[in-house]
């Protein structure tokens, strides 16, 4: 006997948060759960303002019909909605036990906010992640050498959003000796177009990633000069066999993989861990997002101290 069940959540998030230049103040999304005989897989279905192209409604029409075919005995058909296709089948995955429960909890942590606060959360670090290109660039690039010169253990990511024009870049650039540009793992998305961040790459030296790129239509994945990652945020993508794909060709092309959040609640944070452990081993992903929240949701990370919202307290808003 086959169930599905639909949850609605909302999570309140930290005041302040910032997603795309918007302010926003609580993360809402779906929760599914298979039944199948005493196995249970549960998936997140969230997409993500700014990001996604599908709105939650969207989804959770998607979502159902999906459901409905695999509550008949089929699989649930592909949406064409990344959303959903990601969170119904990683429910399906692990109904079936194929996402191994080995996790990798180790994450980078995901800086912003004033240089003091960082060095006392950085240091003994061997990486982090900054956002640039909210402010002025040449104010990034001070920042960014003041953290190398003063954590000598220290690598970066980087993540500038295709904000810069290539002045402003060359302008970071500037304020970054070359010797301590080669403790940047790697720049996301520098500047507006992808040609220009590659340009941007072969000029500076820094190593890049797609991250906004790899959804651009048309996007293929091939080594390029100066690329060093792909960053891949499945609930943005499609479905695990897609994601699987995307990884597989990336990997065969020499590039690093990162796994990264798109603000999941634990629940679906959790998935991306266990996700990273199986298919990504020794690239850490970027999943520090839960410090963003108010509380967790049905599942916890290993040493949050956030309140866990259990299933019992979930609002259901369909079953078949
Ligand atoms: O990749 C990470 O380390 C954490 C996730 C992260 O940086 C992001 C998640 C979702 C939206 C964005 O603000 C941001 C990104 O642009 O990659
Ligand atoms: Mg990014």
């Amino acid at each position: 006997m086959r169930r599905a069940t639909l949850y609605r959540y909302r999570l309140p998030l930290v005041p302040g948060t910032v997603l795309r230049d918007r302010r926003v103040t609580e993360r809402e999304g779906l929760l599914v759960q298979l039944c199948h005989g005493t196995a249970v897989g549960w998936g997140e279905v969230a997409p993500l303002p700014g990001f996604s192209r599908e709105t939650l409604a969207e989804a959770q029409a998607a979502a159902q019909t999906g459901l409905a075919a695999w509550r008949a005995g089929g699989a649930p058909a592909q949406s064409g909605l990344p959303s959903v296709d990601w969170g119904l089948s990683i429910a399906l995955a692990e109904l079936t036990g194929a996402l191994p429960d080995a996790a990798e909890f180790t994450t980078v942590p995901l800086c912003h906010g004033d240089p003091d606060a960082l060095f006392t959360r950085l240091a003994g670090q061997p990486l982090a992640k900054m956002k640039v290109g909210l402010y002025e660039a040449v104010r990034d690039g001070m920042l960014v050498t003041l953290l190398l010169e003063a954590l000598p253990d220290l690598r970066l990511r980087l993540d500038a959003n295709r904000s810069w024009t290539p002045e402003k870049a060359r302008q970071f650039a500037r304020y970054v000796a070359p010797a301590l540009r080669a403790r940047i793992a790697f720049l996301e998305e520098p500047c507006r177009t992808p040609q220009a961040s590659r340009a941007f790459a072969q000029e500076s030296g820094i190593p890049l990633a797609w991250d906004e790129t790899v959804r651009d239509s048309g996007f293929q994945v091939q080594a390029e000069p100066g690329l060093a990652a792909l960053v891949i945020k499945p609930m943005l993508m499609g479905s695990l066999a897609q994601v699987q794909a995307r990884i597989t060709e990336a990997q065969a092309a020499g590039l690093a993989v990162v796994i990264s959040s798109s603000v999941e609640s634990s629940l679906g944070l959790t998935q991306l861990a266990r996700l990273a452990a199986w298919l990504t081993p020794g690239s850490t992903p970027g999943l520090d997002t839960l410090s963003l929240m108010a509380a967790q949701l049905v599942r916890p990370w290993p040493g949050s101290t956030l309140p866990l919202r259990p299933a019992a307290d979930l609002q259901e808003v369909w079953s078949c």
